[in-house]
């Protein structure tokens, strides 16, 4: 009989670093922070170990998946292009881990939440295709960030958000649009299969998703997670992720 006093138990993705001369697995602090403060589960970051240890080998132990932002690009590679011309990190062990992931999550309808490099990986794996470099396509605006200034302006709200009427993210924070801070260069171009829509900038870029298969598959372009303890929508947004996870458990 399942202990439904604990809490929910989420996988985090990790991305590969080299802190010299060593190559660690992390994860940001405000990722497992925001899971623990605003959705109430205990956060465990997964090490990309493919293949000496398999998704499924911990799977069936999880609540729920959660895929977090990162400075690193999703190889185009994945959707059949070329790297562009740009001084881009890439992270090949956190694709691989994503992409294992994203399909092991949707086999099982686990939980899975994504935010913005765990968005563009989603919609990846699903057979969609990103921008590699938004801000140079014609009718979008600059969606990154100001690197030279203060985190806390780096992570302000930067445009607004239109959320599609009658849709999963609409029906968690209860209003048809919201600000939003705004840190990529890459953002969706093809959306993949089996995924919605469910907000858009106002210059049309994609910037959340549901998917389809899964009884909570949510995944946005922004950063929830940024003092999510202070933004009521934000906030609402983290705690159903652990309600669904919370509702996974007595499954
Ligand atoms: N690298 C991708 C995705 C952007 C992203 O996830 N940024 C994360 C910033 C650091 C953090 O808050 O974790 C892109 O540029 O599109």
């Amino acid at each position: 009989m399942m202990n439904l006093n604990r809490k929910p138990l989420v996988g985090v993705i990790s991305d590969t670093q080299t802190i010299d001369p060593h190559v660690f697995h992390t994860a940001g602090d405000k990722y497992v922070t925001a899971l623990a403060q605003a959705s109430g589960v205990v956060p465990i970051i997964l090490p990309s170990l493919l293949p000496d240890v398999q998704v499924t080998d911990y799977l069936s132990r999880l609540d729920g998946i959660f895929l977090t932002g990162a400075y690193s690009m999703a190889d185009p590679d994945l959707y059949g292009e070329s790297r562009i011309d740009l001084p881009y990190r890439y992270d090949a062990r956190r694709d691989a881990l994503a992409k294992a992931l994203i399909d092991a999550v949707i086999a099982s309808d686990l939980p899975l939440f994504g935010v913005c490099r765990g968005f563009q990986d989603i919609n990846v794996a699903l057979g969609g295709s990103l921008h590699q470099a938004v801000q140079d396509v014609a009718g979008f605006s600059d969606h990154r960030e100001d690197k030279t200034v203060a985190l806390a302006e780096q992570y302000a709200p930067a445009h607004r958000v239109d959320l599609v009427s009658g849709g999963l993210l609409e029906g968690i924070v209860d209003r048809p649009s919201m600000n939003v801070n705004s840190l990529h260069s890459q953002g969706i171009n093809r959306l993949g299969s089996g995924l919605s829509v469910e907000a858009n900038a106002p210059d049309g870029l994609i910037e959340a998703l549901s998917i389809d298969a899964l009884s909570f598959g949510l995944a946005v372009q922004w950063h929830p997670e940024w003092e999510v303890m202070e933004n009521r929508e934000q906030k609402l947004i983290f705690e159903a992720f652990g309600d669904a996870c919370r509702a996974r458990q007595s499954k």
